[in-house]
């Protein structure tokens, strides 16, 4: 059954605003102006990493927030919300809803995913669960697990799942076609007719992240296609 905070993104557009600590936008109070540009446009959600980022865009925005917290362990390549730990201090920070790395990859601590999501399910009863995957096998075993959502976010991005310059088109509509648990489609999209095909696969939402809220890849993009000389 689709938890109907899911259900109420059915055609939504969904803003991720996040800023590494690497990147000129580093700063919860910059995410949360973001997050509320994004929603000032019509934004259905925001998707955000880490509890500090979490907690700000909260206090200014009404829109439910999906929260994740990147985390590097040293015995393991998964980094997005990779343990319970990382889930509950997305929760506590007020997250609507939290993306968890739900790929093959070895966990760390050799973690099963079926034991975090039991994990999730049992402490957070209340938050539904976004799974981050990349391929068709790991988004069914999402499903099987009982995650709420299930969103492409990973294509591209294990070295076993295809590299591709735009978005996973394929992958979307083929986890769509199970009919199974809604499927956002995310990562590398970059224009409206790309959303429109995403939709059209069979995406409940779509996500899209840098081409709005990396002002320094956005410029990049021009630069690199214009062949701008770089001032030095
Ligand atoms: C692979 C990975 O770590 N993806 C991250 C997940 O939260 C973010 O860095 C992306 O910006 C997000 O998925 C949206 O995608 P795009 O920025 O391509 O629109």
């Amino acid at each position: 059954m689709t938890r109907p905070l899911i259900a109420s993104l059915r055609g939504g557009f969904i803003v991720s605003c996040q800023a590494l600590e690497n990147e000129p936008l580093h700063g919860p109070e910059m995410m949360a102006a973001m997050a509320s540009a994004a929603e000032a446009g019509g934004a259905s959600a925001i998707r955000a990493n880490t509890p500090q980022d979490i907690a700000f865009i909260k206090k200014k925005c009404k829109v439910p927030v999906i929260g994740l917290y990147k985390k590097h362990y040293p015995d393991s390549d998964v980094y997005i919300t990779p343990t319970l730990r990382e889930v509950s201090e997305v929760v506590r920070a007020g997250a609507d809803i939290v993306a968890i790395d739900s790929t093959a990859m070895a966990r760390p601590g050799n973690e099963k995913l079926e034991r975090l999501i039991a994990g999730v399910k049992e402490n957070f009863p209340d938050t539904p669960i976004m799974a981050d995957i990349s391929t068709f096998d790991e988004g069914l075993e999402a499903m099987k697990l009982g995650a709420d959502v299930v969103s492409t976010t990973m294509s591209g991005y294990t070295p076993y799942s295809p590299q591709l310059a735009g978005p996973d088109f394929e992958l979307i509509g083929k986890l769509a076609a199970l009919g199974r648990a809604p499927v956002f489609a995310e990562g590398r999209i970059w224009t409206v007719e790309e959303c429109l095909r995403c939709y059209e696969a069979g995406a409940h939402a779509v996500v899209i992240g840098t081409a709005i809220t990396r002002p320094q890849e956005i410029v990049r993009r021009f630069v690199t296609r214009l062949k701008v000389k770089a001032q030095s």
